[in-house]
């Protein structure tokens, strides 16, 4: 079935102050769920202002249903936008805030009306602060109100920014359902920046990665999980192994070796071996999630060099694999660190370089590892990942929650 274009944004580049967004391209479909991230002073929230009309566009386009809205006036758009910082009027109360849209349009006595926000009250849960005003509100509230206003009109497109930041998790569990149900249910394509990762891997059916007011990459939360394109993707997504060296050229295939401990891990998958070029510094980038830890030790082998035995190397072939197994490479290491983050143990493990593995709990308490053992890590050959070393590092701080 041929999908419905909703969004189309063509090159949409303004300036605020000193800060530019910059040749902006994405599309978003009926059924999209897209989740904007990057760090804060990017431009998500100027973004969302510029596809609600609230901030003129200098060039580019945006086409809504086919049509050119980019100079069109915020009410025409009839996108719901729920703001960051919840922006109510402070002279009307909750009620009147949530039916403000409807009443410009004369439509706030609407028995439809009346039951739309009947049903918002009750499963936001603010029937009771309906007759407050927005000043007598903690954050959650307003956030909760802010979203009650954005859904009133049933917007076939919803823009949030950050509408859960200010909620504590139970609520935010039960908002993120209440968001998942009108965006599969009742068929409402939506944009929600968020700082939170989880979210966005929750909700997002495709992901944007803003920085400096430029797309750095865009595909499913899972692609950008598992392959960010760039040293600057991996840290801000947070990939908890980032070991630097250089792609290597043996047996006719592309491997990576590692700078400090000199080890060669592949051979590399195809997929992205395009852009990894032979020789150039890089970084390999795995998850901690997809590495296995276990206690059994294996031998290291791997590509044969015509110059005789190249550095230490953890191939394909170790250990044994059996028919249709996913191949994996492993190399032994000692464990240096061990923490215990609730559903997971974090192992801090050394083998020349450093790595971090996430443990499951169930698998970890059949380990009963020590400080000081030694122990064999593996990872799937597909999940080998290389990105380009950029010119300078880039600080980890501000990645995602
Ligand atoms: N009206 C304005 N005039 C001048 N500069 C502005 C204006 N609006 C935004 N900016 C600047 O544009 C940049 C991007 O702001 P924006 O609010 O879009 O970032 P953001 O990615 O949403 O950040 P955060 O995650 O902190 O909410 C910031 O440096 C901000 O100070």
């Amino acid at each position: 079935m041929k999908r419905e274009l909703l969004l189309d944004v063509q090159g949409l580049s303004l300036t605020a102050g000193a800060f530019s967004l910059q040749s902006l391209s994405f599309q978003v479909h009926r059924d999209d769920y897209l989740v904007i991230v990057g760090p804060t002073g990017s431009g998500k929230t100027l973004l969302l202002e510029a596809l609600a009309g609230l901030v003129a566009v200098e060039a580019g386009r945006i086409f809504y249903q086919q049509q050119d809205i980019t100079a069109a006036p915020p009410e025409t758009r009839r996108f719901g936008f729920a703001y960051q910082d919840s922006l109510l009027y402070p002279h009307l109360t909750v009620r009147e805030n949530i039916l403000f849209g409807a009443a410009v349009q004369g439509r706030a006595k609407a028995p439809e009306i009346r039951r739309r926000l009947t049903e918002l009250a009750e499963v936001l849960a603010i029937g009771p602060i309906l007759n407050r005003h927005p000043e007598r509100l903690s954050g959650g509230e307003r956030q909760r109100v802010s979203l009650a206003r954005a859904l009133l009109l049933q917007p076939p497109l919803l823009l949030l920014d950050e509408p859960l930041s200010a909620l504590d998790p139970q609520t935010r569990a039960g908002l993120q359902q209440l968001l998942r149900h009108i965006h599969r249910d009742e068929g409402v394509a939506v944009i929600h920046v968020t700082h939170d990762f989880a979210e966005a891997m929750h909700l997002g059916t495709n992901m944007l990665l803003l920085n400096e007011g430029r797309l750095w990459q865009s595909g499913t939360p899972q692609e950008l999980f598992a392959r960010p394109n760039s040293e600057y993707a991996a840290r801000f997504l947070r990939v908890e192994n980032i070991i630097p060296g250089s792609i290597r050229w043996q047996d006719d295939q592309r491997w990576f070796g590692t700078e400090r401990s000199t080890r060669l891990f592949g051979p590399l998958p195809e997929q992205g071996a395009s852009e990894w070029q032979v020789g150039a510094p890089s970084f390999l980038a795995i998850r901690a999630s997809y590495i296995r830890l276990t206690r059994e030790a294996q031998t290291e082998s791997g590509p044969e060099s015509e110059s005789g035995p190249g550095p230490r190397s953890v191939s394909a072939s170790v250990p044994a694999l059996a028919e249709g197994q996913a191949k994996e490479c492993g190399w032994p290491a000692t464990v240096t660190e061990i923490t215990f983050q609730g559903s997971y143990v974090e192992v801090t493990c050394h083998a020349g370089d450093c790595w971090l593995v996430h443990v499951p709990i169930a698998h970890w308490r059949s380990l009963h590892l020590q400080q000081g053992e030694t122990v064999w890590l593996a990872c799937q050959v597909s999940d080998l990942h290389v990105v380009p070393r950029a010119g300078q590092e880039t600080s980890m701080d501000d990645g995602l929650d």
